[in-house]
């Protein structure tokens, strides 16, 4: 289970909860926190004061138009989405499929279906377990992928679908997916309703901002008419990574690639006020090098990767 891993999650005792309530340890949906009475600290997201939007068509971070920030961006690598990367009767169908098996309670209000190997990532050992394949409905959307340049070769060996309700206040916490087993590219496929996946970082590092016209100045070329006024000195300011949150929009049907920077560097999570529908994630998860020709582990990993594509499975 990579989100176990991904977002530390722990088991804890803290007594009988509620009827469709998964969450152990500090994790609370909105069925425990009604019963407990009064909320609990940590439900609600911590509040990032440099608010960045994800923009698609220039790969950066633009400052939110109503902050601080506004006329303000820094490059963002590692983020690919592909809308529409399944049709809307795809969408209804992959759904019902779905829905024909049964979904586990989760952490923080969500349910969850997994195929995939069985991993102790505290100890990181991994044994097949009853692992018996992608679902068969996976095979079309796994050979889809394969047709975009970005996920060339990408043979996944896990995927984990989340359901997400607004009645439950599903979320997940910021958390980076564990890189000794997974590799390099997450892939995420969202169904049912729109999403905002926001990402931060912990580190205190600065982060060097610039303005919105030199960032035209150097994507279009000085005689670009977009440009606005270029004309001032170019100004410089930076911000503590620690204090942004950048919001990457999903639509439904559409499909993220988080690699490099935007997977191993900032976390991502989904605060609970982004759920305002239903939605359901899949996530497809290829190897680390460890588990690849040439790797320490690469023969458990080609028996994974024969056992993944087989497409054969039902939840583990
Ligand atoms: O629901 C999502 O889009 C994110 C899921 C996720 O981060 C995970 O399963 O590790
Ligand atoms: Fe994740």
């Amino acid at each position: 289970m990579a989100a176990a891993a991904a977002g530390g999650e722990r088991r804890g005792d803290r007594g009988a909860r509620p009827r469709g309530c998964g969450c152990k340890g500090v994790r609370s949906c909105l069925l425990c926190e009604r019963e407990r009475g009064g909320g609990v600290s940590g439900a609600l997201p911590p509040q990032k004061p440099a608010h960045f939007i994800y923009c698609l068509e220039t790969g950066f971070a633009v400052g939110a138009e109503d902050s601080a920030f506004a006329g303000w961006a820094f490059p963002f690598p590692g983020v690919t989405l592909i809308r529409d990367f399944v049709s809307v009767e795809e969408e209804a169908e992959l759904v019902r499929l779905m829905d024909q098996d049964d979904w586990k309670l989760s952490q923080s209000g969500r349910r969850k279906q997994d195929y995939g190997p069985r991993v102790n990532f505290r100890k990181q050992k991994l044994k097949p377990g009853s692992f018996d394949g992608l679902p068969s409905f996976s095979r079309e959307i796994v050979q889809r992928m394969g047709t975009y340049p970005i996920l060339e070769r990408f043979l996944p060996v896990e995927q984990c679908n989340l359901d997400y309700h607004p009645e439950r206040g599903s979320a997940i916490d910021p958390h980076l997916d564990d890189s000794w087993l997974w590799g390099e590219r997450l892939v995420s496929l969202n169904l049912l309703s729109p999403t905002v996946l926001s990402m931060s970082q912990d580190s205190g590092e600065r982060l060097q901002l610039l303005s919105v016209a030199q960032q035209r100045t150097r994507s279009s070329g000085p005689n670009d008419p977009e440009m606005g006024d270029l004309s001032g000195s170019p100004s410089t300011r930076s911000v503590s990574c620690d204090q942004v949150e950048v919001a990457i929009h999903l639509p439904a049907r559409s499909l993220l690639v988080l690699s490099g920077a935007a997977r191993y560097q900032w976390k991502h999570a989904i605060h609970r006020q982004h759920i305002e529908s239903h939605r359901i994630c899949a996530t497809f998860r290829e190897l680390s090098a460890e588990f690849c020709p040439g790797g320490k582990q690469e023969e458990l990993g080609q028996e994974l990767l024969e056992i993944a594509l087989s497409f054969q499975g039902k939840p583990v």
